[in-house]
C-alpha cells in the first residue's frame, strides 16, 4: 500500500514547526507553577512505567476535545494559560500532538525531547502510578 504521507514525513513536518524542549531545560522547568507537563500516553503505559511527578494525564485520543473550550469534554486545566510540555514515550506522538495543539491556537506548547524514556534514563524523578488511580496532578 502506497500512502500519500507516511509517518516519517508527518514527524519531519511537525518537528520543523514545533518547539522541542531539551531534557535539561525540561528538568529545570519541572515544578515551575507556570508549566504543566502533559502525559499523552495510554493508561497502561503509565501503570507500567510510571510518569513525571505532577504531570497531567491526557490520553492522546482525547487531547483536542479536552483542550477546546467549546468541546463538551473540555478540561479547565487547559485554559490555565500555563506553558504545556507534552510528552509520550519517545517523542513521536508528542511531536504530532504538539503540532496539532499549535495549529488549534494553543499559545505556549512544546514537547519533551526524547520523551519519558529519555527523562527516566537521565535519572529524573518518576512517580509510580497504580492503575485506576487519580488522573494526575495539575488540575
Ligand atoms: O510515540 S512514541 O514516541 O511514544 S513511540
Amino acid at each position: 500500500m502506497a500512502l500519500t504521507v507516511g509517518y516519517r514525513q508527518l514527524l519531519d513536518e511537525a518537528n520543523a514547526r514545533i518547539e522541542t524542549l531539551p531534557l535539561d531545560r525540561a528538568a529545570a522547568l519541572h515544578g515551575d507553577p507556570d508549566t504543566l507537563f502533559v502525559d499523552i500516553r495510554d493508561p497502561r503505559e503509565l501503570a507500567r512505567d510510571g510518569m513525571i511527578p505532577g504531570a497531567f494525564h491526557a490520553p492522546r485520543g482525547m487531547l483536542e476535545f479536552w483542550v477546546d473550550p467549546d468541546s463538551p469534554y473540555h478540561k479547565p486545566v487547559f485554559a490555565s494559560g500555563q506553558r504545556l510540555v507534552l510528552y509520550c514515550a519517545s517523542a513521536w506522538r508528542s511531536a504530532l500532538s504538539t503540532d496539532l495543539l499549535q495549529r488549534m491556537g494553543v499559545p505556549r506548547v512544546c514537547h519533551l525531547e526524547g520523551g519519558f524514556s529519555a527523562w527516566k534514563k537521565a535519572g529524573l524523578p518518576v512517580d509510580v502510578r497504580s492503575s485506576g488511580g487519580p488522573e494526575g496532578g495539575g488540575g
